[in-house]
């Protein structure tokens, strides 16, 4: 399981063997056409759990948002600073993680990088988080994670935090994952006890591949 360190080793490997097909440079469009169907402000700290060094990070960044990523791998976060060329900043050791900052610049706000198991994010020691958005974290975990992962995601948002979350879905093919299928079905019951959801779209590539966009909004614990 990917919370265990032999499924993490994957990663690990993937990172220093350049196995990172998932990655790209460029804002993943489905972001870029739903997130202003999300109510974010400007100013807003927004989670990337399982982060990656994706330009996606850029791209809510330079929507002013404080960006909070995740990532199990320095490697990652050492080429993300790499990319923008800037130098890697001292690290800050916290509870289970080392911390990154890119500070604000212009036409960009902060980034923050917390390199560590998202599993062992600790929600009392964490910073208030506004918002989130998951491309390719969800579906990079195999089912057995999948339960915890969004739980901790719950563990993590305040009532009302809302966040876009990108599902995959696969013709006729065996699940030989990462990225893993997870079905609506599966999305509804993994996050419907704690989030409202909504299909905003989807997005079919030549290869039988749909992307699922949904907006999720953090529900009010139910009170007895
Ligand atoms: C499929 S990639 C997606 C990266 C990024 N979201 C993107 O869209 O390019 C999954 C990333 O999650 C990281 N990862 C895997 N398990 C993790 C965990 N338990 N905690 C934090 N990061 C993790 C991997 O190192 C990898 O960079």
């Amino acid at each position: 399981m990917a919370t265990s360190g032999q499924g993490n080793e994957q990663w690990f490997e993937r990172w220093r063997e350049g196995r990172i097909g998932f990655h790209s440079d460029s804002v993943q469009p489905m972001l870029a056409r739903y997130w202003s169907h999300l109510s974010v402000s400007t100013g807003a700290r927004v989670l990337l759990p399982l982060c990656g060094k994706s330009g996606d990070i850029l791209w809510l960044a330079q929507c002013g948002h404080a960006v909070l990523g995740v990532e199990l791998v320095e490697q990652a976060v050492r080429s993300w600073f790499e990319d923008q060329a800037e130098a890697l900043p001292e690290t800050v050791a916290r509870t289970n993680f080392n911390r990154f900052e890119s500070p604000e610049r212009v036409g960009r706000a902060g980034v923050t990088f917390d390199v560590g198991n998202f599993f062992h994010l600790d929600a009392a020691l964490s910073d208030d988080i506004d918002a989130f958005y998951d491309r390719a974290a969800l579906i990079a975990l195999p089912e057995a994670a999948r339960q915890r992962y969004a739980l901790k995601l719950a563990e993590l948002c305040r009532p009302n935090v809302e966040g876009l979350l990108i599902s995959l879905i696969r013709d006729g093919q065996r699940d030989q994952g990462p990225p893993y299928v997870v079905t609506d079905d599966e999305v509804h019951r993994l996050f419907a006890p704690n989030f409202m959801l909504e299909r905003l779209g989807e997005r079919r590539d030549e290869r039988g591949m749909t992307e699922v966009v949904w907006r999720l909004c953090r529900r009010a614990p139910l009170s007895c």
